[in-house]
């Protein structure tokens, strides 16, 4: 595979980029890259686990009834990990917005924790498979884009997956997440699971079935905004290999 620097770009924005990577290492320091490198290869690794798993059960069983199930550990170890990249945010090693990061990686959890894990009649569906999918493809390009820019040598192919698979992926996986809390709600709705009904002696009311009617309709302004900042990026980064796309 070809390196960002074997990708036909020209020498000036070669030594720019150079530059660039000189600049970053300054800035975060020998600790803070070496902790980087560390979670986003265990990270990858993590998440090729998953997809390998994926493939493997869908190969030997030839269905996706009981794919979650058997998936399950892998994925909630993994993404509730991804914690860390809030902290990341916050602490300054990485240059994201908290507010972008932590909309993202609570959705993910949310979504694994409070309704994929706790609503067991819905883990059959195929929407599950559908952001299980989307996902697991996002995080293997997004873990090794960000490890490969670590350690300078990014192959073209894996910046150019990060910045193009999400324009499907993104809202295939939105798709999946939201057919999935639909599916969740008839059961909520009868079991009244995580409801706290009044009379009680702190004298509060939850309702978990409307919790789960505003989260859906909370994507409605956010996830335009996750998008549109991907959009952002996408031009960012890949500004200037505009050719090097059409030649794709
Ligand atoms: C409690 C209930 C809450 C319910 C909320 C309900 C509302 C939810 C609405 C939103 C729905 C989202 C659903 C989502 O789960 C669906 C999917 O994910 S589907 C699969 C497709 N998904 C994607 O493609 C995700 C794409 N999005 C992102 O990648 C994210 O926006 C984000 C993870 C935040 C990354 O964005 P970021 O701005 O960080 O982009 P960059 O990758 O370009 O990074 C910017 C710079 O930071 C450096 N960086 C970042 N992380 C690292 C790292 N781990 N290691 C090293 N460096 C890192 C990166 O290199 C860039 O540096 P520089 O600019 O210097 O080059």
């Amino acid at each position: 595979m070809a390196s960002s620097e074997e990708d036909g770009t020209n020498g000036a924005s070669e030594a720019g980029d150079e530059k660039e990577v000189t600049r970053k290492r300054r800035r975060l320091g020998f600790l803070a890259t070496a902790w980087l490198t560390f979670y986003n290869i265990a990270m990858t690794a993590g998440w090729l686990v998953l997809a390998i798993a994926m493939v493997r059960f869908y190969v030997e069983k030839g269905t996706h009834r009981g794919l979650y199930k058997s998936i399950q550990k892998t994925l909630k170890f993994f993404q509730t990990f991804a914690l860390l990249e809030v902290v990341h945010c916050l602490i300054g090693i990485v240059p994201t917005s908290v507010l972008v990061t932590g909309v993202q990686v609570s959705s993910r959890i949310f979504m694994v924790w409070l309704v994929t894990h706790s609503v067991k009649p819905i883990q059959n569906e195929e929407s599950v498979v559908l952001f299980l999918v989307s996902w697991t493809v996002t995080e293997i390009t997004r873990y090794s884009f960000y490890t490969f820019s670590l350690l300078d040598h990014l192959p073209h192919f894996i910046k150019w997956a990060r910045y193009n698979f999400f324009i499907i992926l993104y809202p295939v996986g939105v798709a999946g997440e939201l057919l999935t809390i639909y599916a969740a709600l008839p059961y909520v709705k009868k079991s009244g699971m995580f409801s706290v009904r009044l009379p009680n002696k702190y004298n509060v009311s939850f309702d978990y079935y409307y919790f789960l009617l505003i989260t859906m309709a909370s994507y409605i302004p956010l996830f335009p905004q996750l998008y549109f900042h991907m959009l952002r990026q996408r031009r960012k980064v890949l500004h200037g290999e505009v050719i090097v796309e059409k030649d794709d």
